[in-house]
């Protein structure tokens, strides 16, 4: 790379520091209500601020889900702005929860709007799907690895409808045989140890996303399998609100537990603005403690 610190140095960093606990910025119309917050673009930047507030110096990771400021048009893009802005100010490392993709010269776009240094949307690191093949997104996750950003590819997501495609099996392509998420792990494993220097790296700049409500094994992914270098970083929702349990974090992990990032929104945000601090410095020592 060109002297630039990759974000999976500054994801390991983070972790060293603060733990694992990511916190969701998620503005639901039911939340903001709960916090005394309009349901407007003031409301939502608020709500955002606020998690800010709560988050820095107790955590190190947030992830705002842009979908809930997208409701609010373009003054929701203003408010969401803002909040981008105040996380990375506040030395927060932030995942905008996007979910983009399209024909790679498409999503390239995307990863200019979102990972681009100076960009109105920049953000560390952004939620990308390879559904039109892991190829599509390829400039992106070059665009990444050049900008010291990461990228966190869709896999095998917390929600049970995925399965079915998520599970279907690759025909005509060198991964024959393997599930589609399968496919895309070994994929970004694999472009993190083709990076200059991998094996110095203690962590690799794309990620992929694991549900911790997901049967993994079922899914087609090896957990028992030896760790990947550098090790793969893991957004992993579907702990707290969804029903998964940090405590289960090693079981549900395994051999990949070491780059999990613990995402959770409704199940700290719901205990309101005055409780948040205090739910974020419990759950950051809960998780601590369930790792071996
Ligand atoms: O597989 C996925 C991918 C993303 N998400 C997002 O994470 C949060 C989860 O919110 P909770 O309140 O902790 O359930 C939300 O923004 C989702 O869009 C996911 O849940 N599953």
């Amino acid at each position: 790379m060109n002297g630039t610190v990759s974000f999976g140095e500054r994801l390991h960093g983070a972790f060293a520091a603060w733990g694992r606990l990511c916190v969701g910025i998620d503005p639901h119309a039911s939340l903001l209500d709960r916090w005394g917050l309009d349901d407007s673009a003031g409301g939502v930047r608020e709500f955002g601020l606020r998690v800010i507030d709560a988050a820095a110096g107790r955590a190190g990771i947030v992830k705002p889900q842009v979908a809930f400021f997208e409701r609010h048009g373009a003054a929701g893009y203003l408010a969401l702005e803002r909040v981008l802005a105040e996380a990375r100010d506040a030395g927060l490392i932030v995942i905008a929860d996007v979910k983009r993709g399209d024909i790679g010269t498409s999503v390239d776009a995307y990863g200019e709007a979102w990972l681009r240094p100076g960009s109105s949307l920049e953000s560390d690191a952004m939620t990308i799907s390879a559904f039109q093949g892991l190829g599509s997104i390829e400039s992106v996750m070059r665009r990444a690895d050049g900008a010291g950003k990461g990228l966190f590819v869709l896999a095998a997501t917390s929600n049970p409808e995925a399965a079915a495609i998520q599970r279907a099996v690759l025909q005509q392509s060198s991964r024959e045989g393997d599930t589609v998420a399968g496919a895309i792990c070994a994929g970004v494993a694999a472009w993190n140890a083709a990076r200059e220097d991998a094996t110095d790296r203690p962590m690799g700049s794309i990620g992929v996303v694991l549900g911790a409500t997901v049967d993994l094994g079922s899914t087609g992914i090896d957990t028992s399998a030896d760790p990947a270098v550098p090790t793969l970083p893991v957004l992993a929702p579907g702990f707290g609100h969804q029903g998964a349990d940090v405590r289960d974090l090693d079981a549900i992990y395994g051999s990949l537990a070491a780059g999990v990032i613990v995402s959770e929104s409704r199940s700290l945000l719901g205990e309101g603005p005055d409780g948040l601090a205090e739910a974020i410095v419990r759950r950051v020592d809960e998780i601590g403690a369930a790792r071996v």
